[in-house]
C-alpha cells in the first residue's frame, strides 16, 4: 500500500474533489472489469484491485468482474506434466485440460477474488457461465489468421452463442458484486473454455455497460518498437493484425475490446494492471491510461 502521509493534505483534498464529476457521471452505470491472469500475480496488487472494486460499488457504480487465469492454468498443467499449447491466443483444450481449466478458474482463481473483495468490505458472488444459464457456447471453429481456407481444431474452446444476463442483473440489484469465470455450457451440457477477454467484451455489450476495462500486464497495446499506442480505431487495429504487431493473448483481447466498442459500450480501455489502483485512476480521474479502443 502507498504511504499517503507523504502527500500534502491540500493535494489529497484536490485529488478527492476531482473524482466527484466521475462519480456523478457514472452513478448507477455498469462497469465490466476484466482481471487478467497476468495482472493478478502480486498479492498486494490483488488486494488493491479488490479495494478498487468495492470503492466503485460503494460510490454507486455496478462493477462486474470477469477474471482470467492463463498463467494459473499453466502452473496446474505443468504439475500434471502437461504443457499448454496456444493457437491464435486460444488454449488448445482437450478433455483433461478442460478439467484443469474448470477447477483452476472456478475453484481457485474465482474464489480467491471473491475472498479478497469480501475482505475489502464488498459482497462478491462467484459464478461460472453455467450459473443461471449465463453463457451458452458451442465449439469454436477457428479459421487461420493468414489463410482463411485453413481451420484449426482447438478442442473444447467455446464460441459464445448467447448470454442470459438475468443472474448478473439480479445480483447487481441486490448489491452483490458478480465475479465471473469464463466457462460456458453447450447443448449437451458439455463445458467450454472461453477466452476471458471475449467473455468480458460480450458481457459488456449485453449488460449495456458504460465501460469495459481490461487489466493486463503491459502498459497497453504497443507498436513494433514497444511504444504505447494510446488510441486505436478499428481500421488501425486491422493494420496491426495484418502486419503481425498484435500476437498471442493480445489477439482475443483486442477482438473482445473492438467488439464491445462497435456495439455501443461507450469507452473501452486496455490498461496496465501492474500499476497500483490502475482501475481507479482510469475511471475516476481525467488522466488517460493505456490504450483506448474506438469503433471509428
Ligand atoms: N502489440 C502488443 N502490445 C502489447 N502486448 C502484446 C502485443 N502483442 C502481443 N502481446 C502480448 O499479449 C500479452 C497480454 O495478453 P495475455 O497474456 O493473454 O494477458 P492477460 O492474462 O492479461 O489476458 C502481453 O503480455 C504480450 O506478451
Ligand atoms: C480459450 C482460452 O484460451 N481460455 C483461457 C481462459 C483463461 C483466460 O482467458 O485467462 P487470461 O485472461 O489470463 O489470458 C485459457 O485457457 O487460458
Amino acid at each position: 500500500m502507498t504511504d499517503t502521509t507523504l502527500i500534502a493534505p491540500r493535494d489529497k483534498a484536490e485529488i478527492l474533489a476531482q473524482a466527484l464529476p466521475y462519480i456523478r457521471k457514472f452513478h448507477g452505470k455498469t462497469m465490466v472489469i476484466k482481471y487478467g491472469g497476468n495482472a493478478m500475480t502480486d498479492p498486494d496488487l490483488q488486494a488493491d484491485f479488490a479495494e478498487d472494486v468495492v470503492l466503485l460499488k460503494l460510490v454507486g457504480m455496478n462493477p462486474v468482474v470477469v477474471h482470467g487465469g492463463g498463467p494459473q492454468i499453466e502452473t496446474a498443467l505443468n504439475r500434471l506434466g502437461k504443457k499448454g499449447e496456444f493457437i491464435q491466443g486460444m488454449r488448445v483444450t482437450d478433455a483433461e485440460t478442460m478439467e484443469v481449466v474448470e477447477w483452476v478458474l472456478a475453484g481457485e482463481v474465482q474464489q480467491d477474488i471473491v475472498g479478497l473483495i469480501n475482505q475489502a468490505g464488498g459482497k462478491a458472488v462467484g459464478l461460472t457461465g453455467r450459473d443461471g444459464g449465463l453463457i451458452r457456447a458451442q465449439k469454436l471453429k477457428m479459421v487461420d489468421n493468414q489463410d482463411p481456407s485453413k481451420e484449426h481444431d482447438v478442442g473444447q474452446v467455446g464460441d459464445i452463442v448467447s448470454i442470459d444476463p438475468g443472474v448478473v442483473k439480479a445480483l447487481q440489484d441486490d448489491a452483490f458484486i458478480p465475479v465471473i469465470s469464463p466457462i460456458g455450457f453447450g447443448e449437451h451440457n458439455e463445458s467450454y473454455n472461453i477466452n476471458a477477454d471475449v467473455v468480458a467484451g460480450k458481457l459488456a455489450i449485453v449488460l449495456k455497460a458504460e465501460k469495459l476495462v481490461l487489466l493486463t500486464n503491459t502498459p497497453g497495446v504497443l507498436d513494433k518498437s514497444g511504444k504505447l499506442l494510446t488510441d486505436l480505431t478499428a481500421r488501425e487495429i486491422d493494420a496491426l493484425f495484418a502486419d503481425g504487431t498484435i500476437s498471442g493473448g493480445m489477439l482475443p483481447k483486442i477482438a473482445g475490446a473492438l467488439d464491445a466498442a462497435k456495439s455501443g459500450v461507450n469507452s473501452v480501455h486496455i490498461i496496465d494492471g501492474r500499476v497500483p489502483h490502475a482501475m481507479l485512476l482510469e475511471i475516476l480521474t481525467e488522466q488517460a491510461y493505456g490504450t483506448m479502443i474506438r469503433s471509428h
